[in-house]
């Protein structure tokens, strides 16, 4: 008899969402995970945001060995401690490491200077393998800062025995990334209702869920757009803090609406509202990101200073969006060159690309001004 393969991939896709999706939400509370590596060594892993200090405490006397704190290559460069282009650093600390540094060295808002963090450390370098690049994934997943509190574990081979014992959740290391890929890549049309806007009075609403659960992308369907003919679209990322209260710090506002209007005239077009805040990074860390510009840095440089990217969207949710509602070809109202180059990668053709620009307003000159002179935005 044929084996039913479907089934075992759908279960193997779910056990691996749910391991990740629960060790997530773990540490966002401040619980410490088991992560096994791809070479067999485990780690106690704790997100350095959450740290405190009877959570290390806990974690010392759960290992038996001195917790390390696992950084992103950018935040660790920013911070003066010069490696070759790695994704991940481990610091360790004379005396151990305290909840306090942890976050202190994680965050840089908290406006520890970075010389006295460099003298907390004791060493600094590349870890050997993957595990704790991991672990700072595991953090930036739970939209964390990308940070984490690690202690190895030695003389454990089997991770999920280890955590059952102590009433904790094992990942495996390989999951991680796995689930990151799973999750861009499948949607869900799950709701869908007309919404008639001021701008745009013929105007439907379709709402999709990512598979892992994760808050929902919107598609605002303005008109009928025929889907033979390459159909007007903005991809819009989500700003709290422009489209909803009118920050003059960015452009979203106007970006938004303008774009409403702008379809609204053409008769017909699709706005993508895209669940990716921040560029990517969240609300919290974008107001984390705002602190260090008020300090001078630029948006880009203020993204990796906290261990970002200077840009962390991915548009396959966008184009997978695109495609369930029957267009494979667009005219796209966008300045950002990336746009054009990662949804064209995702197999939408960009026939034309429409310009969308907007007038400063007396606080947004250096946002914009970095936007075209280092991202290549087209003003
Ligand atoms: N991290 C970070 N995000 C920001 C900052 N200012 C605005 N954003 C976010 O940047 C995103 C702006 O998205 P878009 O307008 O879709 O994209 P864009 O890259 O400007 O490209 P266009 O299509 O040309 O408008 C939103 O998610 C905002 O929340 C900032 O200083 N730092
Ligand atoms: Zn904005």
């Amino acid at each position: 008899m044929a084996l039913d393969l479907s089934h075992a991939e759908l279960t193997l896709d779910r056990a691996v969402q749910r391991a990740v999706d629960r060790a997530l939400s773990d540490l966002r509370r401040g619980e410490a995970v088991v992560l096994a590596g791809p070479d067999g060594r485990c780690l106690l892993v704790q997100a350095a945001e959450t740290a405190t200090a009877a959570g290390l405490a806990a974690l010392a006397a759960l290992a038996g060995t001195a917790p390390a704190l696992a950084l992103a290559g950018r935040r660790a460069r920013a911070l003066g401690i010069e490696l070759p282009e790695e994704q991940a650093v481990l610091l360790t600390v004379p005396g151990g490491l305290t909840a306090e540094l942890a976050r202190d060295l994680a965050d840089p808002t908290r406006g520890t200077p970075a010389e006295r963090l460099r003298r907390a450390i004791a060493t600094a370098h590349a870890p050997e393998d993957t595990v704790e690049g991991l672990a700072v994934l595991l953090a930036k997943l739970a939209r964390l800062l990308p940070a984490a509190v690690v202690a190895p574990l030695p003389g454990v081979r089997d991770a999920g025995a280890f955590a059952r014992r102590h009433d904790l959740l094992a990942v495996r290391g390989a999951d991680v990334p796995e689930y990151r890929r799973q999750s861009a890549r499948t949607l869900c049309r799950v709701a869908d209702a007309a919404v008639p806007l001021e701008a745009a009075e013929q105007t439907r609403l379709v709402a999709f869920r990512p598979s892992d659960g994760g808050p929902e992308h919107l598609a605002i369907v303005i008109g009928d757009p025929p889907p033979d003919r390459p159909v007007l679209a903005r991809l819009h990322s989500e700003c709290f803090t422009g489209d909803l209260l009118g920050s003059l710090r960015c452009d979203c506002g106007p970006q938004l609406r303008g774009a409403v209007e702008e379809i609204a005239r053409a008769g017909a077009g699709v706005l993508l509202y895209l669940a990716q805040e921040g560029r990517g990074i969240g609300l919290v860390n974008k107001l984390r990101a705002y602190r260090l510009q008020d300090g001078g840095l630029d948006t880009l440089d203020a993204n990796t200073a906290l261990g970002f990217d200077a840009d962390e969207r991915v548009y396959l949710p966008a184009a997978a969006m695109l495609k369930a509602l029957g267009f494979d070809r667009v005219r796209l109202m966008t300045n950002n060159p990336d746009k054009l180059a990662q949804l064209a990668a995702c197999g939408i053709e960009v026939v034309e690309r429409v310009p969308h620009i907007f007038p400063s307003n007396g606080h947004n000159e250096a946002y914009l001004r970095a936007k075209a002179d280092r991202a290549g935005h087209l003003f």
